[in-house]
């Protein structure tokens, strides 16, 4: 007799209405107190798991967080507690935002995806000392909710939490300790009556993990002996199959999509196929995709039915990684996203997805579903790949010959990352020329007046390098998607990057095409006011990839190479505008499996130089990474063949620029100085402190001239009264350090400070870029 279940391992954590992000930015300004935020959370998870039951879900994971999922488990690990009510609010939120006197935790990307996660703070000396009693409190809500044969408790696991911790420390026995602490967990759960827990470990999809298979036999042993059934659920990639299918667990949910894009499939089916699965486990197989948006119920139940004939009957039908990735409801949409041919599926269009698969599957009909029709996309498969000529990822002359040549700047010369506060007024601005109460007119206008603003304090504030501010931008990656051809893009497609900050991805729906200049209007407004050197500013090609939604019938390469020409056709347009500092962002989609990274390398590193790489001499390429461990990827950085490179580094503890002074990494560098995710001000002293400390790691030899002092990332989520004195003492910080320099004599410049000549040359255009750039 078959029995096919259906489950999930996550949802959108945000509302139907965006209720958990207003709940929580009106609790931060004051508006709002600690009852209210929690009341509202409460009515956004119940209406999260009454909407998977109504769907028909049958077991149903009890997702909630008021932050972020990684730091509501701390409480087992001996670091202070995570929200045990009201009162400790406060010390949550402390810890994902910082306060006075206490910098927020460490921030990452979430394996590949582009959600934020903060980091554990865990080391030898941790001494778990477990309180569950949030998790468990959830679950009597969900139970609730849902009723207790549905509701599902689902948890970080123990080797997950010890992954994501940074350091070298002993794994192998905080593990060992841990195990106690979870196994306390399942044994309350047990008496609560849940029918199973879910305990999430994507880092065993890591490339290593193979080394923590002695260690996890034994800790898995340990709880499963406590006799709760344990869902292990391991996403985001194919992962560690021959090992993980041998610990002592009930139920094992595996992706087997992997990442968005053509590559989509990972290795999971073929590793069943080749090793089996054990007759003792149930499979969650996780054939809906959970961060793709394109509706292909078809391509999941053929999967399941393959799966069967290996398999069996017992199986169970889930989402490859949490829906967290993807919008909430696609109803949403007032107008759903025009000209689109193939049809799409948010999160609550995936639990239908998901019921219907197991259904189709036990209907023994699964051919009778369509799948996605890859033939609607509009353009052949990405119109490449063609061969494009070698010298168009070439800049003219290498890195040593050209820097000279580009503008010099004093000791520590100081700059931002690209956005300033996007106050209320821009986002009123952006509203009325959408709902047509302002015209394109009078809203450019708006936006020129808030460049004009951005510049005058920049002036007035003495930093060296300016930005125009990026007002105009909704977000980074939307904004191109707006401007480009080949994008489609939603009103409320929110999807959560970090806390209470969301995105909107752009979908990618056919060839990616440029129609004009996107970025040189606002940038030949600010050079205009101002005789220091403005940086334009792009979003480099795997970033906006990366961050957009891909389609589904050409490779990431193809999207990537498509949106380097476009950049490409920007970066001429600008040089020819007279800029010469330029900024595109690179952010890595690095695979999770090691032997699959040499290959993306090389095609995102590709993408970055054909964007890049018409540019003159005297242009400066600048780039900028956030969030991301980049010390194993140093060879790429280099390959970049950027200028300057500015990186996240405050709450890292100066990590990255190590491993790039000890590299012997040649290039300037702009390490962040101050965290813009937290709302704390660093006084003048402790940011004088961390440019010091850029000299102590042996940073450039010492080069001051090429240490370059910036923020972390962009001021967008920042307030003004924030920006202003923390941007104040930043420049204060910097001058400070270059006098401390200048009397004990170590100010050594290598070159003359040259002054900053906007460039005038249409001439130069046509001859150092019109030829490769426009005929591609
Ligand atoms: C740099 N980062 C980015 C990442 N990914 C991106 N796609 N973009 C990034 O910048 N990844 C890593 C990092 C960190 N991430 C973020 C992510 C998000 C924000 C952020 O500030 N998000 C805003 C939403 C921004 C936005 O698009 N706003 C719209 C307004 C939309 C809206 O709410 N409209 C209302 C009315 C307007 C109003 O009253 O406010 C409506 O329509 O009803 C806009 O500006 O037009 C957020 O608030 O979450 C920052 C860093
Ligand atoms: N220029 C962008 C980069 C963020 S990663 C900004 O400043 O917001
Ligand atoms: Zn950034």
């Amino acid at each position: 007799m078959a029995t096919i279940s259906t489950c999930t391992i996550g949802f959108p954590r945000i509302g139907s209405n965006r209720e958990m992000k207003k709940a929580l930015e009106a609790y931060w300004a004051g508006s709002n107190d600690a009852q209210a935020l929690l009341q509202a959370a409460a009515g956004v998870e119940a209406d999260a798991w009454r909407c998977q039951a109504r769907a028909g879900i049958q077991l149903i994971a009890l997702d909630s967080t008021l932050y972020d999922h990684a730091l509501q488990e701390r409480s087992a690990t001996g670091a202070p507690a995570a929200v045990p009510g009201a009162a400790a609010l406060p010390v949550y939120f402390a810890m994902a935002r910082g306060a006075e006197g206490a910098p927020a935790c460490d921030m990452s990307k979430h394996f590949d995806s582009n959600y934020h996660h903060i980091v554990p703070e865990l080391d030898e000396q941790s001494e778990p000392r477990p309180d569950w009693s949030l998790l468990l409190d959830r679950v009597k809500r969900g139970q609730e909710a849902v009723g207790r044969e549905r509701a599902v408790p689902m948890v970080v696991g123990p080797s997950t939490l010890l992954g994501l911790a940074r350091g070298s420390f002993d794994r192998s026995s905080l593990l060992a300790r841990l195990a106690p602490a979870y196994a306390q967990l399942l044994r309350q759960l047990a008496e609560l009556g849940v029918p199973e827990v879910q305990i999430h470990e994507p880092i065993l999809t890591m490339s290593g993990s193979e080394g923590l298979a002695a260690d996890c036999a034994a800790c898995y042993a340990e709880l499963a002996a406590v006799g709760l059934p344990i869902n292990i659920v391991v996403a985001y990639d194919d992962e560690t199959y021959k090992w993980l299918v041998e610990l002592p667990v009930a139920a094992l949910s595996l992706d087997f999509l992997g990442v968005p894009g053509a590559e989509y499939g990972s290795s999971t089916a073929q590793h069943i196929a080749k090793h089996g699965f054990p007759k003792s486990k149930r499979l969650g197989a996780g054939v809906i995709d959970g961060r793709g948006i394109w509706a292909d119920q078809g391509q999941a139940a053929r999967l399941v039915a393959s799966l069967r004939a290996l398999l069996g009957e017992e199986q169970r039908i889930a989402t490859s990684t949490s829906l967290q990735h993807v919008p909430y409801d696609l109803a949403a949409e007032e107008v759903p996203p025009a000209g689109l041919a193939r049809p799409l599926a948010f999160a609550v269009q995936k639990l239908g997805e998901v019921v219907g698969t197991a259904a189709a599957v036990l209907g023994a009909a699964p051919g009778a579903i369509p799948a996605l029709d890859l033939a609607a996309f509009t353009g052949a498969p990405g119109g490449a790949p063609r061969e494009l000529p070698a010298d168009m990822f070439r800049r003219p002359e290498p890195y040593a010959e050209r820097r000279p040549k580009q503008v010099q700047y004093p000791p520590f010369p100081t700059t931002t990352i690209g956005s300033f506060p996007q106050t209320p007024a821009i986002r009123r601005s952006r509203l009325a020329f959408k709902k047509g109460r302002l015209s394109q007119e009078q809203y450019r206008e708006k936006m020129a007046g808030e460049i004009g603003l951005c510049i005058g304090v920049q002036e007035a504030l003495g930093l060296d390098v300016l930005v125009h501010g990026e007002p105009e931008r909704s977000d980074m990656v939307e904004y191109f998607g707006l401007k480009l051809g080949g994008y489609h893009f939603t009103e409320q497609g929110w999807v959560q990057s970090y806390g209470s900050r969301y995105v909107r991805p752009p979908i990618v729906t056919g060839d990616i095409s440029r129609s004009g200049p996107m970025t040189v209007h606002e940038y030949e407004l600010a050079q205009g006011l101002t005789s220091k050197p403005v940086k334009g500013m792009l979003t480099g090609p795997v970033t906006i990839l990366q961050w957009s939604f891909p389609r589904r019938d050409a490779t990431r390469r193809q999207q990537a190479e498509q949106l380097a020409l476009a950049l490409r056709d920007e970066v001429a347009d600008l040089q020819a505008a007279g800029c010469r500092v330029d900024e595109p962002a690179l952010r890595e989609g690095l695979p999770l499996k090691a032997g699959r990274r040499d290959e993306y390398l090389r095609w995102a590193v590709g993408a970055f130089r054909l964007a890049t790489a018409c540019a003159m001499p005297e242009v400066q390429v600048v780039t900028h990474l956030c969030y991301s461990d980049f010390a194993d990827i140093m060879p790429a950085i280099e390959a970049m063949d950027a200028d300057v490179l500015t990186i996240e580094n405050s709450r890292s503890g100066n990590e990255m620029i190590a491993a790039l002074a000890g590299t012997g990494y040649p290039r300037d560098v702009g390490p962040g100085v101050y965290d813009v995710h937290s709302p704390v001000v660093p006084t003048v002293g402790w940011l004088a402190d961390r440019i010091r400390s850029f000299l102590e790691v042996g940073l450039l030899e010492g080069d001051a001239c090429r240490i370059h002092v910036n923020p972390d990332c962009g001021l967008k989520t920042r307030r003004w009264e924030e920006v202003l004195p923390s941007l104040r003492n930043m420049v204060a910080a910097a001058h400070l350090v270059r006098a401390e320099l200048a009397a004990a004599d170590r100010l050594r410049p290598r070159r003359p400070t040259t002054p900053y000549k906007p460039h005038s040359g249409a001439a130069q255009r046509s001859a150092s870029c019109a030829a490769p750039c426009c005929a591609p």
